[in-house]
C-alpha cells in the first residue's frame, strides 16, 4: 500500500442512511461519531428507568431507533472497548449482525461479564455500529473444492 493510501481520505463520502427515532427515545442524541475519523458510531440506551445488569446477566437493551441499511451494506453492533475494560460489560453476540432489510428497534445485547453490577441509565452509551460493506453468496454445489495447503488443517493446525 502506498503512503498516500494510509493517509486519512477526510474527504471520503459518508454513507447515507436513513433513520427513524421511536417514541421512547425522545430527548436522546441520535447516534454519533465521536471523532472525526472514528469507525463506529455509539449508539444509547433508550431505557426509561436505570438497568442493572449482575454478574453474568445479560439483557437486550433498546436503543430507540431504527435504521434502514443500504443494499450491500450491513451494520456491526460492536462492544465498546471502554465498557468492556473498566466493567466486563460486552454484547453476547459481537458482532451483532443489522441486515439491510431489518426495520425493527436496534438492541443491543449486553452481557456482564465483570464481578461487579453494572447499571445501564437512560442515554448511556452502551455500543458502537459500524457500517460495512457485505456480498451475498451465490453457492454453486460442487463434488470436490480444489486442493490447497491448508487443507483441512484448521483450529490451531499452524501452532500457538
Ligand atoms: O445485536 C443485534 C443483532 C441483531 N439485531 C436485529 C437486526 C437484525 O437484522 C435482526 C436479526 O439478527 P440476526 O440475523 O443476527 O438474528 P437471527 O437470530 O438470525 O434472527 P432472524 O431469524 O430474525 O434473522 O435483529 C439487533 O437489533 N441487534
Ligand atoms: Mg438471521
Amino acid at each position: 500500500m502506498s503512503a498516500t493510501a494510509l493517509k486519512p481520505q477526510p474527504e471520503t463520502a459518508a454513507l447515507n442512511v436513513r433513520i427513524k427515532r421511536l417514541p421512547h427515545a425522545q430527548g436522546l442524541e441520535l447516534p454519533r461519531y465521536e471523532t472525526e475519523l472514528a469507525a463506529g458510531c455509539d449508539v444509547r440506551a433508550a431505557v426509561t428507568e436505570p438497568l442493572t445488569l449482575k454478574p453474568g446477566e445479560r439483557f437486550m437493551v433498546p436503543t430507540g431507533i431504527a435504521i434502514a441499511v443500504p443494499p450491500g451494506w450491513e451494520a456491526q453492533m460492536r462492544p465498546r472497548s471502554g465498557l468492556a475494560a473498566k466493567h466486563g460489560i460486552s454484547c453476547v453476540n459481537a458482532p451483532g449482525t443489522i441486515d439491510a432489510d431489518y426495520r425493527g428497534e436496534l438492541k443491543v445485547i449486553l452481557i456482564n461479564h465483570g464481578a461487579e453490577d453494572f447499571t445501564i441509565n437512560r442515554g448511556d452509551r452502551i455500543g458502537q455500529m459500524v457500517f460495512a460493506p457485505v456480498y451475498q453468496a451465490a453457492f454453486e454445489e460442487v463434488d470436490e473444492l480444489d486442493d490447497t495447503a491448508r487443507g483441512s488443517g484448521g483450529f490451531g493446525s499452524t501452532g500457538v
